[in-house]
């Protein structure tokens, strides 16, 4: 790996205003459970940010506190680049991928990607543009009249992909979405995003249990602890390669997964598995 030269897009200054602060922020569930303790993160326009450490270190709760669907019990959450509504949340500019698509069963794939823009009250004729686009960014627009039952897993979660696309999100949160997907098409639902992102400069944070799948993606790389939840590290991870099909066979893949899984086996210290 290289700290100097970057092939991954370096986002522009002006993208690089700050998305969201996170300041000490705890959660403590009414059961007891102390999900989150003093977490600080700040994320910056363009990032491409994984969230990566053991089941129930609080990667989900962080995710839904940062996309404003759950409160913090002590600490403070803020949007600087957002519209702030009047329930202190930001208006419109996130959008949330699940690992299940979560697909309207009885609609087209149109129907379920014209949603967001439905409840938001635009006409089907005044979204068609966007939601064609949407679905052309993840290679379905030939499938716009297609059923979910008619499409295979990873084309689902391209239509949940379009379907978090279409409201032109400045940021995008990813909660294990490909982790239930077989190894040959999630890898190439990562290219995909990888592609997204960089075309369109939107800034992702990306919650995964892989190893392989945050060194592939990411540049900065949030390791977290559990029991409870904490950052333990946060590191960029800058390579000199495309990440592409060459990439994932160099050794400069190599070293970035040895990197990150000594930093996952640290922050695993002390537990039982
Ligand atoms: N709604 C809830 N009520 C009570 N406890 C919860 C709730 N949601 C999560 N927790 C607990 O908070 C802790 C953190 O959960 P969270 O789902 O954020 O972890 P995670 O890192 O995303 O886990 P995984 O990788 O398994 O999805 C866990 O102990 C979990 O059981």
């Amino acid at each position: 790996m290289s700290l100097s030269e970057d092939t991954i897009t370096a986002p522009p200054p002006e993208q690089r205003r700050a998305l969201v602060v996170m300041k000490d922020v705890s959660k403590v569930f009414s059961s007891g459970t102390v999900a989150l303790t003093g977490m600080s993160l700040t994320v910056n326009g363009g990032e491409f940010v994984s969230l990566l450490g053991p089941s129930g270190c609080g990667k989900s709760t962080a995710l839904r506190i940062i996309a404003g669907l759950g409160d913090t019990t002590t600490g403070t959450i803020d949007w600087p680049s957002s519209r702030i509504n009047a329930k202190g949340l930001p208006e419109g500019d996130i959008s949330f991928v699940f690992q299940e698509p979560t697909l309207m069963p009885w609609a087209t794939v149109f129907g379920n990607v014209y949603l967001p823009l439905k409840l938001r009250g635009v006409s089907k004729h005044a979204a068609y543009d966007d939601i064609m686009a949407a679905l052309t960014r993840v290679g379905l627009k030939d499938f716009v009249d297609a059923y979910p039952r008619e499409l295979s897993g990873g084309m689902k979660m391209r239509v949940s992909i379009a379907r978090a696309l279409v409201t032109k999100p400045k940021l995008l949160l990813m909660d294990e979405p490909f982790a239930a997907l077989d190894e040959i098409t999630r890898q190439k639902l990562n290219d995909d995003v990888l592609r997204l992102w960089k075309e369109t400069g939107i800034t992702v944070i990306f919650v995964t249990h892989s190893v392989f799948e945050s060194a592939y993606l990411s540049n900065r790389i949030v390791v977290m602890k559990a029991r409870p939840g904490r950052v333990h590290a946060d590191f960029p991870l800058i390579t000199s390669l495309e990440r592409d099909a060459f990439y994932r066979t160099s050794e400069e893949y190599r070293q970035a997964c040895e990197t990150v899984s000594k930093t996952l086996l640290e922050a695993l210290g002390g537990e039982e598995h």
